[in-house]
C-alpha cells in the first residue's frame, strides 16, 4: 500500500520546524526533571521530543489537537484498555475498538507508522467474581469463555489483533513487584487490613492531569470509594485484600488481588517481565469513559513507578455508541446492549465499519436501522459505481464520452482532499465524504447510450479511480471485493465460483435478451403482426425479466442497459436496492 507523506502535503518548512521546536522545548523540559518526577510540579503536558509525523491528533491531557510526534522514527507504541470479560461484547465495545482499528491502520497504511499495539484482558474482577457465582461456576471459565468471545468478534468485524493481548492474571507477579517500587518510591502505603493505596496528596498537584472532574466526584461524604483506612478520600486501590471464597494471589500485604488501575500500568511498562514500552507510551486509548478515574489514576501510578513527568504522550478516547434516543451508553452492566453476533446476523462488518467512518471517533453516536442504512447506502453507492466503471472497462457498458480531464482533476483532488482529511484528527466523515464526491463525479460521466457509434472511450481513468477507491478502503479495512452478504458471514464457504457462475448466466441471458429484442424490419406479406418486437420471442424477454427479479433477492443484481447488462453482487439485503433498479427497467411490461 502506498505511503504518504504528510509533509509532502502539509509543507515541508511547518513540519520540520515543528520538529526542531519540539525537541528543543523537550530536552529543556528533562534535563529540568533529570530523572526525578517529584521534581515536576503541575499538570502540564510536555510536548514529547522525537520525530513529528506531520499528523495532529486530539490529546484529551490538553484537549486540543497537538502535533503527533513519536518517540521512535516510523513507530508508535500504543495501548490499549481491553475489555473486562464476563459478559458478551456489544456494539459499544466493536464501535470503539473498529474507530481504533481504523486509526492504525490509517497510520500503518497511510502514513507509513509501524504501530506496536499492546491490550489487557481484564479477567479478575468483582463483576467477573459476581457473574461466576451467578452461573454457579468458577471465574476462570466466566474469564476464557468471553474472552475467546471477544477475540471471535473482533476477528469477525475485521479489527487487526494486536501485537500481543496479555491477561492480568498472567502478570499478578509483575503488578506486585510494580506495587513493591511504588510503595518505595514513597507514592503508596500498605494497611494492616492488607490493602495498598496510591498515595495522591505524595504527587502533590499533579494528580488531575485530565482535568477538573475529580473535583466533583471526590466529595469525602459521597464517594463510595472512601474507607476509614485511606489518607485522603482520592486514594485508591492499588492491591485489595480478598474476601472469603474469592480468588486471591500471595503478596507481601496478605492473599488479595490488584485493583483495576495498576494492571493497565503494569502491562503498559513491562510487557511479560521485559521492558517493552518501559516508561515512554506514545498513544494510550480507550473509551471516554475511562478518563477518569481509570487513566488519571494510570498516569498517577506510572508517573510515580517511572519517576517521570510524562508517562503516555497522547490519549486518545473514543465517543461512546447509545442506543438511538437512550441518554446512556450501550453497557454490559446496563444491559441495555445488542451482541456483535446478533448485529452481524443483519449487517457485515464493511456496513459496520463505514458507520464507524461517518462520525469522527471522538463523537458519540446514535445506532439505529436508520443510521445503520445509511452506512449501506453509501457503501452500495460506492460498489455500483465501482461495478458500472468495470462494465465501462470491459466494454459491457456503452457511454457518451467522457469528459476524461475533468476526472483526472478530480481523482487528484481527492486524493489530497484524503490525506489531509486523515492527517487532521483522523477526520473520517471528511476523507469519506471527499471519495463519495469523486464518485459522484465518476457517476456523472457514465451516461450510457445503446449505440456507442464508436464514440472515443476513457477506460484509463476509470480504472485508477476504482484502485484508488479500493486502496483508500483497504486502509479502512472495507473490502468491496470479497465481502458477503451479511448472512453469510461467518458462515461456511460456498463450493465454486459465484462471480464466475453469475457472469455465465448473465452472457446467456444477453444472448436471449438480443435475439428477443431484435426487431422485424416490415411485416412479411400476409403477416398480421404490426413492426417492432418479434410476438413470438415477447416470452423469451419476460423469462429474463423473471430471471433477474429472481436472482434479486439473492444479491444478484442485473441491470440492463439498452441491448447490453451489467452485474453485481450487492451487500446485505439486496433485494431492497435491487427492486427499484429492476423496476425502472421492466421491459416486458413497457
Ligand atoms: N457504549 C460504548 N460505546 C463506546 N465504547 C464503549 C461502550 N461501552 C464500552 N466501551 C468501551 O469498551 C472498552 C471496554 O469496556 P468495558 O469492558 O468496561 O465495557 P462495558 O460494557 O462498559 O462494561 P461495564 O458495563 O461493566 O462497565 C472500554 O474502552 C470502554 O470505554
Ligand atoms: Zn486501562
Amino acid at each position: 500500500m502506498w505511503r504518504h507523506s504528510v509533509r509532502s502535503v502539509l509543507g515541508k518548512a511547518q513540519v520540520f520546524h515543528g520538529v526542531r521546536s519540539a525537541a528543543r522545548s523537550v530536552n529543556a523540559v528533562r534535563s529540568r526533571l533529570s530523572g526525578s518526577c517529584c521534581g515536576v510540579s503541575g499538570k502540564t503536558w510536555i510536548r514529547p521530543g522525537g520525530f513529528d509525523t506531520g499528523l495532529k491528533t486530539f490529546n484529551s491531557l490538553t484537549k486540543q489537537k497537538e502535533p503527533l510526534i513519536l518517540a521512535r522514527e516510523g513507530v508508535a507504541t500504543w495501548y490499549s484498555c481491553g475489555p473486562t470479560v464476563y459478559d458478551h461484547a456489544h456494539l459499544g465495545h466493536a464501535c470503539s475498538y473498529v474507530r481504533f482499528d481504523i486509526l492504525q491502520r490509517i497510520l500503518t497504511k497511510m502514513f507509513g507508522i509501524t504501530v506496536i499495539h499492546a491490550m489487557v484482558i481484564t479477567d479478575i474482577d468483582d463483576k467477573i467474581i459476581k457473574r461466576s457465582w451467578e452461573e454457579n461456576v468458577s471465574p476462570t471459565i466466566i474469564s476464557s469463555t468471553y474472552e475467546d468471545e471477544f477475540k471471535k468478534d473482533m476477528l469477525s468485524l475485521k479489527v487487526i489483533p494486536p501485537a500481543v493481548y496479555l491477561r492480568v492474571t498472567d502478570n499478578v507477579h509483575h503488578i506486585v513487584a510494580f506495587i513493591e517500587r511504588i510503595i518505595q518510591n514513597g507514592h503508596a502505603y500498605a494497611t494492616k487490613e492488607g490493602d495498598v493505596f496510591f498515595d495522591i496528596r505524595s504527587i502533590g498537584d499533579r494528580y488531575g492531569k485530565f482535568g477538573g472532574l475529580f473535583h466533583v466526584f471526590f466529595s469525602v461524604t459521597s464517594y463510595p470509594g472512601w474507607s476509614t483506612n485511606k489518607r485522603d478520600a482520592r486514594d485508591f486501590a492499588l492491591w485489595k485484600p480478598s474476601k472469603p471464597q474469592e480468588p486471591y494471589w500471595e503478596s507481601p500485604w496478605g492473599r488479595g488481588r490488584p485493583g483495576w488501575h495498576i494492571e493497565c500500568s503494569t502491562i503498559a511498562s513491562c510487557i511479560t517481565g521485559h521492558s517493552v514500552f518501559g516508561s515512554q507510551l506514545d498513544i494510550h486509548s480507550g473509551g471516554i469513559d475511562l478518563a477518569f478515574p481509570h487513566h488519571e489514576n494510570e498516569v498517577a501510578q506510572s508517573e510515580a513507578y517511572h519517576q517521570c513527568g510524562q508517562w503516555a504522550n497522547y490519549f486518545l478516547h473514543s465517543g461512546h455508541l447509545h442506543l438511538k434516543g437512550s441518554a446512556e451508553k450501550m453497557s454490559k452492566s446496563l444491559k441495555n446492549y445488542i451482541t456483535i453476533k446478533d448485529f452481524l446476523q443483519s449487517y457485515s462488518a464493511n456496513e459496520f465499519r463505514m458507520f464507524c467512518l461517518l462520525a469522527k471517533y471522538r463523537s458519540a453516536v446514535d445506532y439505529s436501522d436508520s443510521s445503520m442504512s445509511q452506512a449501506r447506502t453509501s457503501l452500495g453507492t460506492i460498489s455500483t459505481f465501482i461495478h458500472d466503471a468495470q462494465a465501462y472497462l470491459k466494454g459491457q457498458l456503452q457511454c457518451l464520452p467522457v469528459q476524461e480531464a475533468f476526472l483526472w482533476e478530480r481523482l487528484a483532488e481527492t486524493k489530497s482532499s484524503v490525506v489531509k482529511a486523515l492527517a487532521e484528527d483522523f477526520d473520517t466523515p471528511r476523507a469519506v465524504g471527499a471519495l463519495m464526491n469523486m464518485v459522484y463525479h465518476g457517476n456523472c460521466q457514465l451516461q450510457p447510450v445503446s449505440e456507442s457509434d464508436g464514440a472515443a472511450r476513457s477506460p484509463a481513468v476509470f480504472a485508477a479511480m476504482i484502485s484508488y477507491i479500493r486502496d483508500v478502503l483497504d486502509v479502512f479495512g472495507i473490502d468491496l471485493l470479497h465481502s458477503k452478504p451479511a448472512q453469510e458471514a461467518g458462515g461456511a464457504s460456498h463450493g465454486g465460483n459465484l462471480e464466475g457462475v453469475v457472469e455465465q448466466l448473465t452472457r446467456f441471458r444477453s444472448e436471449v435478451r438480443a435475439f428477443a429484442l431484435a426487431r422485424q424490419d416490415a411485416p412479411t406479406s400476409g403477416s398480421t403482426s404490426k413492426p417492432g418486437l418479434f410476438k413470438e420471442r415477447i416470452p423469451l424477454l419476460k423469462a429474463c425479466d423473471t430471471l433477474r427479479d429472481g436472482l434479486a433477492p439473492f444479491g444478484v443484481l442485473i441491470k440492463d442497459r439498452g441491448a447490453t447488462s451489467t452485474w453485481e453482487i450487492t451487500q446485505g439485503k439486496p433485494s431492497e436496492r435491487g427492486q427499484s433498479v429492476q423496476n425502472k427497467d421492466q421491459e416486458t411490461s413497457s
